[in-house]
């Protein structure tokens, strides 16, 4: 189980805090959706839980032991709104491996067939893949490091219908190994796989029931 209790964030810079109070529990194999408009605080939210932002207070947990942000670098991937332009390799496998080399072939197959990429040559540029390709991609880049928990920030945005439907199938698959925890403000595909769902409203995080969001 994953457990976020009483976390707030509020850097000096500004007047109010960005995340006040938060409390959230996530199981193994569970999809968990946030939904919150623009400038809510969704993706600071992430950046704390993927050990990227230190939060003001309270405390992040995994079956009830506390995490560092160093900790949560480890367990936590986090796959950002628009993962292409932060690819950095030049070919599918060169961004699979990148900074691990030593990386099995067999691992890279398993990501790229986790995400349905396994059809496409090793030597793909990841700049060719379509929209939906690429953020299955960047899904892989973080599935191939085991994390626990996958973070994804906004991932249908911009993509089409069927991309869309392509993805939510992904994410549907991934979570029967998978923890994931998603951000959104488009909810209505994300909705039908979640498992638990939340508003962010002004840095609050209040629980809703998918009827609710229907
Ligand atoms: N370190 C910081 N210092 C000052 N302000 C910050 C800091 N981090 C985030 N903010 C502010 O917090 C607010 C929430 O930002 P955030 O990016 O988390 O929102 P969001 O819900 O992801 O929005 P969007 O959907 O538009 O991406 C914004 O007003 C942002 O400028």
């Amino acid at each position: 189980m994953f457990t976020i209790r009483h976390l707030s964030y509020h850097p000096a810079a500004t007047p109010q805090p960005i995340l006040s109070d938060v409390n959230l529990d996530l199981d193994m194999g569970e999809l968990g959706l946030i939904i919150g408009s623009s400038g809510s605080g969704k993706t600071t939210l992430l950046e704390i839980l993927a050990g990227l932002a230190h939060p003001s207070r309270g405390v992040i947990q995994w079956h009830e032991q506390v995490l560092t942000p160093e900790q949560l670098q480890q367990l936590a991937g986090l796959v950002f709104q628009f993962p292409d332009r932060y690819f950095c390799g030049s070919t599918l496998l060169e961004e699979l491996r990148f900074g691990h080399p030593e990386i099995p072939y067999e691992n890279v197959y398993r990501a790229l067939a986790d995400v349905g990429l396994d059809h496409l040559p090793l030597h793909t540029r990841p700049e060719s893949l379509s929209g939906g390709q690429q953020r299955r991609l960047a899904l892989a880049v973080q599935l191939i490091r085991q994390p626990y928990l996958l973070l994804l920030d906004e991932p249908t945005a911009g993509l089409d219908w069927s991309m869309r439907q392509q993805l939510v199938q992904v994410l549907c698959r991934l979570k029967e190994h998978w923890s994931l925890l998603v951000v959104t403000h488009e909810a209505t595909e994300l909705q039908e796989i979640s498992d638990r769902c939340w508003q962010l409203e002004d840095g609050c995080l209040v629980p809703i029931s998918s009827p609710v969001l229907l």
